[in-house]
């Protein structure tokens, strides 16, 4: 079952001599209970392609979709639903919200949505997250790992199908960096969610059941779970040959969902 999926998706900022490609052409499949990685030199279209995914952007060509629903052509209402049912984010920032409890932030959305939150899975989530010594505290009242660690129970009380992560780790050390990595990598393990993270450190990465590399708006690599270093190769070698990609070839197994899903098999 795919999660979610781009075909062939472009995305262009601005016209005439302001042109910038941002993504050329991109297809890729997000197979169900997956965790992902997204690579690249820095304006490769990581964050593009993933506020596509989510729907907060829009694409200038091509499809997405979340599950079977294809979001080109959908109302704002029937996206904003589809974000709130469907999808948790976890970015670099927190974003919490400051003058909330932890409790408070992280059974939010919920609120909003107008739905009981189940307390079986909040218990579940907090205590998996170790965070239920500090329910009551505000986030200013938190380090930053356990304020990541709030917006991740956030993002998962709501039981997503997908969850996103723009750089999810970018503003922590690299002991709150392993808690937020574990809690993720327990979402698809434990339980079975989907999740798809834009990552700048190769260790971040090498948590991800796969990594795939950006360079100039194409997928031009992926590697299966990779070591730090492996990635950190493929880092390297599209940092120097950053400039000729534009001629490569898309890498193939990114062409469809399809392929994906066979691309994706852990063997
Ligand atoms: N709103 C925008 N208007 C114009 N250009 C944009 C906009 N957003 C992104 N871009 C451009 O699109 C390209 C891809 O940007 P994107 O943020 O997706 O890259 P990235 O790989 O996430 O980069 P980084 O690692 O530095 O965060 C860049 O050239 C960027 O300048």
């Amino acid at each position: 079952m795919v999660a979610a999926r781009a075909d062939n998706v472009v995305k262009t900022y601005g016209s005439g001599d302001t042109t910038v490609h941002a993504l050329r052409g991109v297809s890729i499949g997000f197979r169900a209970g997956e965790f992902t990685a997204i690579m690249g030199p820095s304006g490769s279209g990581k964050s593009t392609l993933m506020h596509c995914l989510a729907g907060l952007d829009t694409v200038t060509s091509g499809q997405v979709s979340i599950g079977d629903v294809g979001l080109i052509g959908l109302s704002d209402k029937e996206m904003t639903k589809l974000r709130r049912d469907r999808i948790g984010f976890v970015f670099q920032a927190f974003n919490l919200v400051p003058t909330l409890t932890a409790e408070e932030n992280i059974t939010l959305p919920q609120g909003i949505a107008g739905r009981d939150v189940d307390r079986d899975w909040f218990d579940t989530v907090v205590d998996r997250l170790g965070i239920r010594p500090r329910l009551s505290h505000r986030p200013s009242e938190l380090s930053g790992g356990q304020q990541q660690r709030v917006a991740c129970a956030r993002a998962l009380v709501g039981r997503p199908d997908i969850i996103f992560g723009d750089e999810p780790t970018g503003n922590l050390d690299s002991r709150s960096s392993g808690e937020v990595l574990d809690i993720l990598r327990a979402a698809t393990d434990e339980f079975n969610q989907t999740v798809v993270i834009v990552t700048h450190d190769p260790r971040a990465a090498s948590y991800a059941d796969r990594v795939v590399f950006l360079a100039d708006g194409r997928i031009v690599q992926e590697l299966q779970r990779p070591s730090a270093d492996d990635v950190f190769e493929v880092m390297r070698t599209l940092d120097d040959d950053a400039p000729s990609l534009p001629d490569q070839p898309q890498a193939e197994s990114s062409a469809t969902g399809e392929d994906q899903r066979g691309a994706g098999e852990v063997n």
